[in-house]
């Protein structure tokens, strides 16, 4: 069973399609991104997985059930509601109360959070990334499996995002099972098992980090260089080989590298340089939404 699974999830607002049959799966135990531009459809498709936004179409599977529940699910979903005149562990008491979670729970969120020590301040002193813990802690009240966090880090400066990238991971390392959403590749990248990008309400890709980079590339600086060019495609095919500011980029993996330079080697041709290069993430993401 995956913790969240959808098929052809639809969501129309008149003739607009905000979310356009998206079919996701997060694993158990993950760290799963769901990464996409402003206006892509995120929080619409987070919304219906709450049961908080009806779907046109398309059905939802929730921990194996319906959604609608929130049996072992936390969310954070929208900026979180609480009293700024009470403290950070009132706040999570009123809370607690509410959905009857025992008082125990409160100082073990806190811990999680990292709040224990400004646990006592009232909320209104708080910074932004302390309130968004907060919103975390309130999530982890009832000790969920899955937690759905929308844009977590957006709106905090550095030093809130990286407690909230660290936080992230400690939950993820607890084995909980964890779906965020972003628009900042640089955070999924960072703290995601897997990713799915969203674009015009569309999911174009969903597979690891590493899977979506497509690997390594070999840059290779060679003279002359379209002797080198043509010898590199009738290795590895037209496609795999490219000029680049002068020098040859080969989508073909790092292993090769030994061999392809004992190749234009033997040719005459003079290899000055030879290395791999990392793909970006952002590169990637370009390619995928045409943004930009
Ligand atoms: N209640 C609504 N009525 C009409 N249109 C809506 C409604 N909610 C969302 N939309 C539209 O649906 C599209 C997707 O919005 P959504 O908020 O899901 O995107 P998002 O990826 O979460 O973006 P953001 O990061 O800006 O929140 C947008 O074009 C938005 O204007």
């Amino acid at each position: 069973m995956f913790p969240v699974e959808t098929h052809e999830l639809t969501k129309r607002y008149g003739q607009l399609v905000a979310v356009d049959k998206v079919s996701l799966t997060v694993r158990p135990g993950e760290v799963y991104g769901f990464l996409g531009p402003n206006g892509a459809g995120k929080t619409t498709t987070l919304r219906m997985l709450l049961g908080l936004v009806r779907p046109t179409s398309g059905t939802i599977r929730l921990l194996g059930r319906e959604p609608g529940h929130l049996d072992g699910i936390g969310a954070l979903i929208e900026g979180p509601a609480f009293y700024p005149y009470l403290s950070g562990r009132e706040n999570l008491r009123v809370l607690a109360r509410h959905s009857g979670c025992p008082p125990r729970r409160i100082d073990i969120a806190l811990d999680l959070v990292d709040l224990t020590e400004r646990a006592g301040d009232r909320y209104g002193t708080y910074s932004l990334g302390m309130k968004q813990r907060l919103g975390v802690a309130a999530a982890l009240l009832k000790d969920p499996k899955l937690l759905i966090l929308d844009e977590p880090t957006n709106g905090l400066d550095p030093a809130g995002m990286a407690d909230m990238r660290r936080l992230i991971r400690r939950l993820g390392a607890a084995g909980k099972t964890v779906l965020l959403s972003s628009h900042m590749l640089g955070e999924v990248q960072q703290i995601c098992d897997r990713v799915g990008v969203v674009s015009g309400g569309r999911l174009i890709a969903e597979s690891t980090v590493a899977e979506l980079r497509g690997g390594a590339r070999l840059r290779v600086v060679a003279d002359p260089v379209d002797e080198a060019a043509a010898l590199a495609r009738s290795l590895f095919g037209e496609d795999r080989v490219h000029v680049e500011e002068g020098a040859l980029v080969l989508d073909v993996e790092a292993g090769k590298a030994a061999w392809l330079n004992a190749e234009l080697v033997n040719a005459g041709i003079d290899v000055s340089e030879l290395g791999v290069r990392e793909r970006e993430l952002e590169d990637v993401f370009l390619e995928l939404t045409h943004v930009g």
